[in-house]
């Protein structure tokens, strides 16, 4: 209880605007309900003892009334319980709705949190773990934790105002009542609530790894089906899924539990109650504290009964509530707007040199730097290679080019500004093609224009696609329209790598980053995608990694990268002479004479 108490307070300031008022308002309505209840319940244990009697009813602030009366307050009482139900219906309405949007504000908030977050902290975070932080934990936060424990206040208010008038009613049935249903209730809370807190950390931990699995696998799908690995990877999510099934089972099994004990607990109630009164008062004070107990007991156990169910819900969905904590934590360090720290200004119209000056990165949590003191000058119009062994840092170089990370040291600027300054037009006007270009379900033009909606310039997506030597996707029978399938299943690799060479080029880009991205062409059409792309030059700035050196022969400049440090730069012939391993390649790729220089 302790736990679930702390875990609440954490929460209510993370919250939207007028949320924590919204929620206190909303518990203080239902619980000004219970009064409702609360009332039609002293009417009824009024009444009782005159029925049993035929004695005149005296009732508070009315004072005597004849017995015929009784009907007219059990009209009464009906209607008290009726306009409760109405308007607890009503609030129930106004609340779900207000839950909704609260839910939905903070969603955007994580998912701007997330958009807005640094490359290194996005690119660690899985699809499952997006999709859980940003949709299901505010949903499971709002539905499973915070609704039900507003509950409680209107059901504890139920309980302890009908034990009241059971204490004016019959004070010895009201102590025996509150000893005992007191017991039922301690043991409840203790051995429930711990063990959903369990099964609802169970139920998110082991929910998330089977969504991860999944992704996985899908991701993987050719070489595990090759494998033969689906099988393996059934039993994985299996297991995950039994852990997680067992957990919401339990979940619902502990849910349920309460009701049936507390029913259970009203026959013994009745038996203690009763008893006790037979050897106190004879037949009759048993007969009026067992009608008593009756009356008041039907309102009181479901009254424990809801505190307990929501004391359950709250603990099983507790777990949420501290992933939004945490999340929300950390939006409220890291504004949304670190990335692009100051206004931005319009990038220069007719840049002339992008310049990278005495740049180091690591990456966050290691020890050494993957870059050291890179200093390259690129002017605009020109064409850069950058070569080297694998894992020299070359797409880390391009990362940073991208504005995508920030170096830890130096700078990267545009005549004299650092990029930082006009990051987000500097973004838009780079056009990058990755060696895996990422196509999804839509149609071609979708694809090319990268957009999920239809505001697409369609001359634009077919100049692009003739650019990149893929006018052959416009005869098929959908044309631009044509759906290309889940990650572009529907066209070839070669096609998927030059439909993200069209992509690049439709956002009329400064700057084309090209990583590898002719890697999986033929050498006829891989001749004729850089014949097209030659006639962009001057235009546009070429900034290319390549393993298959020919395709970099005729670069203004080579920049040879080994272990994040600049061996060698120059035109092709430069580099050859002035690092050997370049030589060696250049030399085995047939670009220079058999043997590398000389002496090297
Ligand atoms: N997110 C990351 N966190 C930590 N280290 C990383 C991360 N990404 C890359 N590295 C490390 O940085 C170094 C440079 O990697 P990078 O991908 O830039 O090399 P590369 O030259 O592009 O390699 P390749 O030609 O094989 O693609 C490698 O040692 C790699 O293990």
């Amino acid at each position: 209880m302790k736990s679930i108490w702390r875990t609440l307070t954490q929460l209510f300031p993370l919250l939207p605007k007028g949320a924590t008022p919204f929620y206190i308002g909303y518990s203080i309505l239902t619980s000004m309900l219970a009064i409702l209840d609360t009332v039609a319940l002293a009417l009824i244990a009024m009444i009782v003892t005159p029925m049993v009697s035929g004695q005149p009813i005296t009732l508070p602030f009315v004072g005597e009334l004849p017995a015929s009366a009784t009907v007219w307050i059990v009209v009464i009482v009906c209607g008290l319980f009726v306009l409760k139900g109405v308007l607890a219906v009503m609030l129930h309405w106004v609340a779900t709705r207000r839950f909704a949007r609260y839910e939905l504000e903070v969603g955007d908030r994580l998912f701007r949190s997330y958009t807005h977050s640094s490359w290194e902290e996005r690119s660690q975070l899985s699809t499952a773990e997006i999709t859980r932080i940003v949709d299901s934990s505010m949903a499971n936060t709002n539905l499973g934790f915070i609704l039900p424990l507003s509950q409680i206040p209107g059901n504890a208010l139920t309980f302890v105002s009908v034990l009241a008038v059971l204490v004016v009613a019959q004070p010895l049935s009201a102590l025996i009542a509150l000893v005992y249903l007191g017991l039922i209730s301690g043991v409840m809370l203790l051995v429930v609530t711990r063990k959903s807190q369990l099964a609802g950390r169970h139920n998110r931990e082991y929910a998330y790894r089977v969504a991860t699995i999944m992704t996985e696998m899908v991701e993987a799908l050719k070489e595990v089906t090759l494998r033969g690995k689906l099988d393996e990877i059934g039993k994985v999510v299996t297991e995950n899924r039994k852990i997680a099934t067992r957990a919401r089972a339990n979940i619902s099994f502990l849910s349920i539990v309460p009701k049936y004990a507390f029913e259970a607990a009203l026959i013994g109630g009745f038996l203690l109650i009763g008893g006790a009164a037979y050897l106190t008062g004879g037949q009759a004070a048993a007969v009026v504290a067992v009608s008593l107990f009756a009356a008041t007991g039907f309102r009181m156990i479901p009254a424990m009964n809801a505190v307990q169910t929501s004391f359950t819900q709250a603990s099983a969905n507790e777990v949420f509530a501290k992933d939004i904590i945490r999340e929300l934590g950390r939006v409220e360090r890291t504004p949304e707007h670190a990335e692009v720290a100051a206004p931005e200004r319009p990038l220069p119209e007719r840049p002339k040199s992008l310049a990278l000056a005495d740049v180091s990165f690591r990456y966050p949590g290691s020890e050494q730097n993957v870059l050291s003191n890179i200093s390259i000058d690129v002017p605009f119009g020109s064409s850069l290679a950058v070569v080297g062994p694998s894992g020299a840092g070359k797409s880390t170089l391009i990362d940073l080019i991208l504005g995508l990370s920030t170096p830890s040291s130096g700078t990267i600027s545009i005549d004299g500004e650092p990029i930082q300054s006009f990051l987000t037009e500097w973004r838009h006007r780079v056009g990058y093609v990755p060696q895996r270009v990422a196509l999804f379900d839509a149609s071609i033009a979708q694809n090319v224009a990268l957009t999920w909606g239809d505001d697409y310039d369609e001359e634009r997506v077919a100049w692009a696609l003739e650019r990149a030597q893929l006018s052959e996707l416009l005869d098929r029978p959908g044309g631009l329209q044509e759906k290309i399938g889940e990650r572009g299943v529907a066209i070839s690799g070669g096609q998927q790598q030059r439909l993200g060479i069209a992509r690049a080029l439709y956002s009329d880009p400064l700057v084309l980053v090209l990583d590898e991205a002719t890697s999986a062409l033929d050498t006829r059409t891989e001749n004729r995608v850089t014949e097209a792309m030659k006639s962009l030059q001057g235009e546009v700035t070429f900034i290319t990694i390549a393993h298959r050196l020919a395709t970099i022969r005729d670069y203004d400049r080579l920049c040879y990268l080994d272990a994040g440090r600049i061996l060698g730069s120059g035109r092709f012939e430069e580099v050859v002479a002035d690092v050997p391993d370049f030589a060696i390649q250049a030399s085995l790729a047939g670009l220079i004479g058999d043997e590398p220089p000389a002496g090297r």
